[in-house]
């Protein structure tokens, strides 16, 4: 479903229009769709596009564009300037060949051929851009939320629960618009722009070359919004992807959220490091084996040289004295099994290791998810799901590792520095100030490169996070990408990221080359060094030649650990980074917790009684909107509440801060008469239960999205909730039956099986309160006919008596939805008592409704008004009665109302 936002103070709209180049009519201009301008009008003024050449230079175009208001009152329409056919230069043209008559704009514009050349070349480049419009001018009563103009003004009908991407509305219907679309595609819209809207419509847009190559600032920022800002040219999808949008600017960002932000910015590298400590406690004695291990290991390792100098002054010096009277073949053979147990002891080590590795991630994992899992409603608007997965699975992985694995490769590089330094000073004090002189620049060089690596692997893993969610809701709504035949463009927008992440690396690797590149210089130019005087010092008989072999191979040993050191601090340095993104959900708490089933007041049985009493509610993300302002309902137990309004008046949130996904600004919400804030959470939601607009099914069987509601349903009371919700008749022809796989989200059912098994699912919650939000209103005629009864039966509208489930079953399983349920089944023989004794006496129903059907059918219909409270409230026909009644002009406005019974 589109946003539905419409903002009291925002009287411009923004109209999107989309340039494309076509055969026979050169360029056409369609004009797709609006997303709300909070700003005021303005006078008349002239509109600087401005143009990207495929150099990345920017030009203004305002000789070819330019917006005239002088007679489209309420719109700026398109002139072509310095065209020699001037096709839409005059208004009249304009208003005859398209405006007045369609419901939406398509404007041609004559062939390319016939501009400039250097023109052509900029129009190439040209995608999309974004015009203003008052509301006026497609609205004249100004009853519509952008929400609903949106469809109104694409043309093309947007189911309700059509997919929306989680960017801006304007770039969602920028980028998901039908570029081609002719005017007999809109049916629906209908534009009246009204005298007085004529000269307050064009924006004043100038170039901002700091801006991103795609996008505009307007010259008074004070005045628009930011969407107002983004007054665009959108590149041609083949243009380079290296032009940066509005959105690779945001992936530039370390943080996703500025609560991170704020959260995580105060956060130091020993603090981090302090808390991953505090967070291995359990893997401790492993690592504490591993440290052991690594001290024998070490000690073999860094023992190897030694003898090998000894070995070659042995075989190279006849009368070499061999130690303890030993043969040549004994200290061979003493030597081989001494580095088996350095071997063995490497083996427990790695093993160990990677075994507190392996689990720390489980841990850690495990954690963040159960973290995730409890966070509130606002945490999940601000933070996506993509990029919570990459958390999830990426960051865990990186900040596990960098304290295990990395930890041990660090320790052993340290000891072997240390150790190998050591030797070379017992061996050869002179030699090794050689050594002293080349580590201080390494360490520093280190020290530099390590921080390097912290900062650009937040900004990789955010990045990687960026592209995960991208994808992630891009596959999982493929359908919607293919519909709008969106595959080349979202390849494109995946390459664009993805080459951020590559050009992090690229950086990464640029700097990661030159540190290795220049350590192994230095360690080659410092063993040249020391065979230099090494060798001098052999002829001078201040060292043995077996000495000076073993000082290069020690030289070689604190060469690498020294790389080994400095990797060891970038890897420690990428967990930080990543355990920075980890921190940030660990952390925060919830404002709404549903976690704990002791905290609160728990009632031995709730009844269903619902008041509300003053509240004042705003979404979070959006403070500037009253969605109810002291609103005051009493829904008594047992009763059968519809609840009607137009469309975006807060219907569906009235069943969110009854489930208290939000918290109310002020008033209070009592259940039972008492405060929800005081309640239990936990115990208080599994009394309700809902049916939402959008059934979620979970990838599984049809069984197990069933028992998630009631985990302890026997296979009897499944069947019966599935006859109730007329789901049987179609689940007993699936060839797996009540086991058939429903696919990712319920793909693999109809609209009408989905919402038929979420009925059966909120059935076998059996709650006390039970909400309905527009459970139909997906569906056609005749799966509606079917969902409806279901619905009755729930309501108790419909006399259903469980006998009826024994045998003589007549709900219908042979005359069910589509044609598809015509063959009869196997009639389920259901001992009527054992369900009715679940049933509870009375439920209080709400539904959220559209039709008359379901209206007529409760106790009280409450109609929410445009000022945030219920304006009417009574039975059906007692509202229908009253012909200056709100609900009754409710009801005859068809695009506010399916009036469809
Ligand atoms: N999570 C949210 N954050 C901010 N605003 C929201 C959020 N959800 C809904 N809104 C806004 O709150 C208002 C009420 O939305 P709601 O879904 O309750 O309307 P509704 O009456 O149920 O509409 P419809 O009949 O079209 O389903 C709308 O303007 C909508 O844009």
């Amino acid at each position: 479903m589109f946003p539905k936002t419409k903002n009291p103070l925002s009287n411009l709209y923004c109209l999107s229009a989309t340039l494309q180049k076509s055969r026979s009519f050169g360029a056409s201009l369609n004009f797709i769709s609006s997303a709300p301008f909070s700003s005021i009008s303005r006078p008349n003024r002239n509109f600087k596009l401005q143009h990207i050449h495929s150099s990345k230079s920017i030009k203004p175009i305002t000789s070819f564009y330019q917006f005239s208001s002088n007679r489209l009152p309420g719109i700026s329409c398109l002139n072509l300037m310095d065209s020699p056919r001037k096709i839409g230069n005059s208004s009249e043209e304009l208003e005859s060949s398209s405006y007045s008559k369609d419901s939406y704009l398509s404007i041609d514009i004559p062939d390319t051929d016939s501009y400039p050349q250097k023109e052509i070349s900029n129009k190439n480049n040209i995608h999309s851009i974004l015009l203003s419009l008052k509301p006026q001018a497609i609205d004249p009563t100004g009853s519509k939320t952008s929400g609903e103009l949106v469809p109104l003004l694409a043309g093309f009908n947007v189911p309700r629960n059509d997919f929306i991407f989680s960017s801006s509305l304007s770039d969602q219907t920028r980028s998901y618009s039908k570029s081609s679309r002719t005017s007999e595609n809109d049916q629906q819209a209908s534009m009246n722009p009204s005298e007085n809207a004529r000269d307050s419509i064009a924006l004043n847009s100038e170039t901002d070359t700091n801006l991103s190559n795609t996008a505009t600032k307007t010259s008074e920022p004070s005045n628009y919004t930011t969407n107002a800002t983004k007054v665009a040219l959108i590149e041609d999808p083949n243009a380079s992807s290296k032009a940066k949008t509005k959105l690779g600017e945001e992936k530039r960002n370390v943080f996703s959220s500025s609560e991170e932000k704020s959260m995580m910015s105060g956060h130091t590298t020993m603090g981090a490091w302090k808390k991953l400590i505090l967070f291995a406690k359990n893997e401790y004695k492993l690592l504490g084996g591993a440290v052991c291990l690594l001290f024998v290991s070490s000690t073999v390792s860094m023992s190897v040289p030694f003898f090998f100098g000894k070995l070659i002054d042995m075989v190279t010096t006849p009368d070499f004295p061999l130690p303890y009277g030993l043969t040549t073949n004994q200290i061979f053979g003493g030597l081989a099994s001494f580095f088996a147990i350095g071997a063995l002891a490497n083996f427990g080590r790695v093993y160990m290791i990677r075994k507190a590795s392996e689990s720390m991630i489980a841990r850690l994992r495990t954690k963040i998810y159960s973290s995730i899992i409890r966070e509130d409603m606002t945490f999940f608007e601000i933070n996506r799901s993509g990029d919570l997965v990459s958390r999830l699975t990426v960051d865990t992985t990186i900040v596990s590792k960098s304290i295990t694995n990395n930890v041990s490769d660090g320790l052993r590089s340290a000891l072997s520095v240390v150790a190998g330094l050591s030797m070379m000073i017992y061996m050869s004090p002179k030699l090794s100030i050689i050594m002293l002189l080349v580590i201080p620049p390494i360490a520093g060089y280190a020290v530099f490169y390590g921080k390097f690596v912290k900062k650009i692997t937040q900004r990789t893993q955010q990045a990687l996070g960026d592209i995960t969610k991208e994808a992630e809701e891009r596959i999982n709504n493929i359908r919607t990408v293919q519909a709008f035949g969106r595959e080349d463009e979202e390849t494109l927008s995946f390459g664009k990221a993805s080459n951020y992440v590559y050009d992090l690396g690229k950086k990464e690797a640029l700097i990661s080359g030159i540190f290795f590149g220049s350590n192994g210089l230095i360690g080659n130019l410092s063993m040249l060094l020391f065979l230099g005087f090494g060798g001098k010092m052999v002829m001078a008989n201040e060292i043995t030649i077996g000495d000076l072999s073993s000082f290069m191979l020690y030289t070689a040993y604190v060469g690498s650990s020294l790389a080994g050191l400095s990797s060891f601090f970038s890897e420690s340095m990428k967990g930080i980074g990543a355990s920075m993104r980890l921190f940030y959900i660990l952390e925060r708490t919830p404002k709404i917790t549903c976690d704990s089933s002791t905290e609160g007041i728990k009632l031995s049985e709730y009844k269903g009684h619902i008041q509300f009493e003053n509240v004042c509610f705003k979404y979070p993300s959006r403070p500037d909107t009253t969605i109810f302002n002291n609103l005051n309902i009493d829904i008594m137990p047992g009763t059968h509440v519809a609840i009607a309004g137009p469309s975006g008046k807060g219907k569906s949130t009235l069943a969110l801060l009854i489930l208290r996904f939000y918290d109310i600004n002020s008033g209070v919400i009592k259940i039972d008469g008492v405060d929800l804030k005081s309640l239990n959470l936990k115990q208080w939601r599994s009394n309700v239960a809902i049916v939402p607009q959008e059934p979620a099914l979970f990838a599984t069987t049809i069984k197990a999205n069933l028992l998630y509601a009631n985990p302890n349903a026997s296979d009897h009371e499944l069947e019966v909730a599935l006859k109730r919700a007329n789901a049987y008749s179609f689940v007993s022809k699936f060839p797996n039956g009540i086991d058939t796989f429903v696919g990712e989200r319920g793909v693999s059912l109809s609209g009408g099986q989905k919402q038929r098994i979420a009925i059966a699912r909120a059935l076998l919650a059996d709650p006390a309160v039970l909400i309905l939000d527009e459970a139909t209103s997906a569906l056609d005629h005749q799966s509606e006919q079917s969902v409806q009864q279901a619905l009755d039966r729930l309501t108790g509208s419909d006399e259903y008596d469980d006998d009826e489930l024994n045998g003589d079953d007549r709900n219908s399983d042979t005359v069910l939805v589509n044609g598809e349920d015509s063959v009869s089944v196997t009639p389920l023989h259901v001992p009527s008592a054992n369900l009715s004794t679940k049933r509870r006496a009375s439920r209080t129903i709400i539904t959220i409704a559209h039709r008359p059907s379901t209206l007529q059918k409760s106790d009280i219909v409450l109609v929410l008004g445009d000022n945030g409270n219920i304006v009417e409230s009574g039975n059906y026909y007692e509202l229908l009665a009253n012909d200056d009644g709100y609900f009754k002009k409710l009801l005859s406005s068809k695009n506010d109302f399916q009036t469809a019974s």
